[in-house]
């Protein structure tokens, strides 16, 4: 049992509409517009429109419409093929091509060529596909018709599936199923649906075929398309066939033989009576299978199809051995000799050389049996290795796909990923910026505080001088140098003269402001070899590397007139404050540490307090 596949679904321009032919059209064109409405109309059978046509073409004929009678001929040919009647197909295609040639039509040339790929397959011959079906791909490129490109890519699909081409035919024919899609051409999907199911039922997928079987014959049952729904319930039940379930299989054929008995399609009820026939010999069911058979081979010897009339006559041939009449059985099979003769089918071969050897074997004609038996091996290692190798085709043709498919999901991930990496690496940047920004933010802060907290540790926290820890560190580095030197050193110490009383009398915000005005003066007279810092509330201790007593006394005078001249920021009022000032030196092998010179300048500044204050006393 086979799909019934391409032969019968030859165009998706031959519908019609079994309608009533207007008794007279008014012009060629009123003619010529009511058949092409016949191909736009909803369906009908092959049957119908073939009758129709007849009409039509008389019509053309009879009033020497020469356009007319070519479109009304080109829709009888589509029919023709439709129904596999090939013979007749070719006769009046020959006879429109060369009409058509003569006066350069190319509307009907172009209708000729989307069908003659099918035609020449149908036909047998040797054609060269790419140079059929090239222009008319050029020609559906530089077309916006979507009913143009669907019957393009439809008959280019049957043409590539004929030639075992899958993955292309499966290509253009979702090229078709577009196109058709595009416009709700809803004929044309089913057909195209229907084709890619037999697809998909030859590459092994059944339940992708059934599903592709079922949605077509939706869709055929919804148009009312019942020539189209009687070859979908043909070919499912082919392939529950295939798939041994002989309930099922029964069940579609035979809704199919009951819808082609009413669109009194012969060949339709041949085809499934030939696979009823199938499915009563699994059942044993011989006497019914040899008349199922019977009635099918006398269709397909009509309809000139010698592949099925030799299935038709195997069938036979074989319920016939099973019943025991074995001569009878003989006669029936020579009647295929001819054919088998010529055949290049090797499963035709197989079967006739297999049949004929279990006759013999039942007639226990062993030696006979015996040598045909040895055929059937040799035939066998031939269609094995065939089969192997188109499996691996097949096996390659799924792979392919499945490869293109994970290919382009892997490209499709690849971008994705790419795009997401781009996204974090976007982020991540930002991040880093951030992150950079906020170290450099936290490093700055944490520098400033440093700094911060180094000025608090060193400076005075009123006066901004250094204070007493940085004034001592400085007194001992001097002292260490002068000690491992000959640096000469002194140390002095500078106390605000009654500043208590001042404090009393002003407030202690003007004593500090006093203190203030006092630091400033200092900062600007003493210079980078000198160091000061406030060692206690009001007294400052200094550091200089002068023991010369004019010096220090230029030094008191010029803080003195520096300090007095020197302006409050804030204060309002200013007072005139003086200083007392001790001196020290430092002395060589006798001081051992910084607080003796400092002992020493504080006795000074004592002393200098107790003349008077407003002075200075040094070391003599
Ligand atoms: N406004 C202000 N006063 C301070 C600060 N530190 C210490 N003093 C004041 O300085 C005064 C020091 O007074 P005393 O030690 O009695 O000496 P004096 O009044 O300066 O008298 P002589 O040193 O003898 O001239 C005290 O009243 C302290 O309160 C300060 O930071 N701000």
């Amino acid at each position: 049992m086979q799909i019934a596949c391409c032969a019968y679904v030859a165009s998706l321009i031959a519908v019609a509409k079994a309608d009533e032919l207007p008794a007279t059209f008014s012009s060629e064109n009123a003619l010529i517009s009511y058949i092409d409405e016949l191909n736009t109309s909803h369906p009908s059978d092959p049957n119908s429109v073939i009758e129709l046509t007849n009409q039509l073409i008389d019509y053309a004929l009879k009033n020497e419409w020469q356009e007319a009678y070519l479109h009304a001929a080109v829709l009888k040919f589509e029919n023709l093929l439709e129904q596999d009647n090939i013979a007749q197909a070719n006769m009046l295609y020959q006879n429109i091509y060369q009409k058509a040639k003569a006066v350069n039509n190319d509307h009907i040339l172009y209708l000729l060529a989307v069908n003659e790929l099918d035609l020449r397959f149908s036909l047998g011959e040797d054609v060269d596909f790419d140079a059929l079906y090239l222009p008319l791909i050029e020609r559906a490129k530089k077309t916006d018709n979507p009913y143009v490109i669907t019957n393009i890519y439809f008959a280019i699909g049957l043409n590539q599936y004929e030639r075992d081409l899958f993955a292309d035919a499966i290509q253009s024919l979702e090229k078709a199923y577009q196109s058709s899609k595009s416009v709700d051409d809803t004929f044309a999907l089913s057909q195209i649906l229907t084709q890619l199911s037999n697809i998909y039922f030859d590459l092994g997928d059944f339940p992708l075929g059934i599903r592709y079987s079922e949605e077509a014959l939706a869709i055929a049952k919804q148009i009312r398309d019942l020539f189209s729904e009687s070859v979908i319930l043909y070919n499912l039940g082919s392939a529950y066939f295939s798939h041994k379930n002989y309930e099922t299989a029964e069940n579609y054929l035979n809704e199919a033989l009951a819808l082609s008995k009413k669109l009194n399609d012969d060949i339709g009820v041949a085809w499934a009576q030939a696979s009823l026939a199938d499915i009563a010999l699994e059942n044993k069911d011989w006497m019914y299978a040899l008349d199922l058979y019977a009635q099918a081979e006398q269709v397909f010897a009509m309809t000139g199809d010698p592949e099925l009339e030799f299935g038709a006559i195997i069938g036979q041939v074989r319920a016939k051995l099973e019943l025991g009449a074995y001569a009878e059985a003989l006669s029936k099979l020579d009647t295929t000799y001819d054919f088998i003769k010529n055949t290049k089918r090797l499963r035709s071969q197989i079967d006739y050389t297999k049949i004929y050897a279990q006759i013999r074997y039942a007639q226990q004609d062993y030696k006979h049996a015996y040598d045909k038996l040895e055929e059937v091996i040799t035939l066998l290692e031939q269609r094995y290795e065939n089969e192997q190798a188109q499996d691996i085709q097949k096996y390659k043709i799924k792979f392919d796909t499945q490869l293109k498919e994970s290919q382009n999901a892997l490209l499709l991930k690849e971008n994705e990923i790419q795009s997401l990496q781009l996204e974090t690496q976007e982020r991540q940047q930002k991040l880093w910026i951030i992150f950079v920004c906020l170290t450099l933010g936290f490093m700055f802060i944490q520098m400033w505080h440093r700094q911060r907290f180094k000025r608090m540790a060193l400076h005075d926290y009123l006066t901004n001088s250094p204070n007493r820890r940085a004034v001592l560190a400085y007194a001992n580095d001097c002292y260490r140098q002068a000690e491992h030197g000959n640096t000469p050193l002194s140390f002095g110490i500078m106390d605000l003269d009654n500043f208590k009383s001042i404090n009393d009398k002003y407030g202690h915000e003007v004593g500090d402001q006093i203190l203030k005005r006092f630091s400033k003066a200092c900062q600007a007279v003493f210079n980078s070899k000198e160091q000061y810092g406030r060692y206690g509330g009001e007294e400052w201790l200094f550091v200089t590397n002068e023991q010369n007593k004019e010096a220090i006394q230029a030094l008191f005078e010029k803080l003195r007139s520096e300090f007095n001249s020197t302006k409050s920021d804030t204060s309002p009022i200013e007072i005139e404050v003086t200083f007392s000032m001790g001196v020290a030196y430092y002395k060589k092998g006798k001081d051992h540490d910084i607080n003796g010179i400092i002992a020493r300048a504080d006795s000074n500044l004592y002393l200098a307090k107790q003349q008077g204050r407003d002075r200075l006393v040094v070391d003599e």
